[in-house]
């Protein structure tokens, strides 16, 4: 079974190029870059579900492969939830990292440790040409540093606090992330779903 990744961003690609690796029967995996012109989705949804829904099923109709996309983000109880949906574009056009982080980091000053909790969110959506749909979602729960520790991972990677390790999320090594993201615990609950096509293809 082919599969479509339909993401534009290159950490998420590399993650889950990785988690696929175990996936029973996959044959080739496409990506954005192997289609001429392929449109950037614009991300109208209120949740991550619709997002994530958006984009598979855009690249499914485009495609014709069975197409698998993410939507996540941040959210920051300090700021009601906050960047959540609008994490990839936090500090405007063009999305970038370093100045998602830096904004993040300013409206956090004076902040004190117990109320910097926050979570990252990932839900996958997978989509089939013949408009088969399946999300599935995965959470990571953490807290706001207040200045950058670590250089793995991606987005706000840097400043993600997990209390259980001890560590950043950018300070975890690649197989660590893998295991233990938000991102992992959704594509953990798509093995099922992929499983499945695999078998009917
Ligand atoms: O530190 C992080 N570690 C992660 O593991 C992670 N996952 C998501 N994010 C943030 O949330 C945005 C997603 O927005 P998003 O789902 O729209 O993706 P994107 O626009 O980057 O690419 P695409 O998949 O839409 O093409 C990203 O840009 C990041 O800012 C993360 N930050
Ligand atoms: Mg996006």
């Amino acid at each position: 079974m082919d599969i479509m990744l339909a993401t534009g961003n290159k950490g998420k690609v590399r993650e889950l190029q990785e988690m696929l690796i175990p996936v029973k029967n996959l044959g080739r995996i496409f990506f954005i870059g192997d289609f001429p012109d392929y449109p950037e989705v614009e991300e109208t949804g209120s949740t991550f579900r619709e997002n994530a829904l958006l984009k598979a099923r855009e690249a499914a109709a485009r495609t014709g492969l069975i197409s698998l996309a993410d939507d996540s983000g941040l959210e920051v109880d300090a700021l009601g939830g906050e960047p959540g949906v609008r994490s990839a574009r936090f500090a405007g056009e063009p999305k970038d990292d370093d100045r998602n982080i830096d904004r993040l980091l300013n409206l956090l000053e004076g902040i004190g440790t117990e109320r910097r909790g926050a979570r990252f969110k990932c839900c996958l959506a997978i989509v089939t040409p013949d408009g088969g749909e399946y999300v599935t979602e995965g959470v990571c729960e953490g807290r706001i540093l207040s200045e950058r520790m670590g250089s793995g991972g991606f987005g706000y990677d840097p400043v993600f606090y997990l209390e259980k390790y001890k560590k950043t999320m950018a300070e975890l090594s690649f197989e660590e992330k893998n295991r233990i993201s938000h991102r992992a615990g959704a594509f953990t609950k798509a093995v099922s779903v992929l499983d499945h096509l695999a078998k009917q293809s």
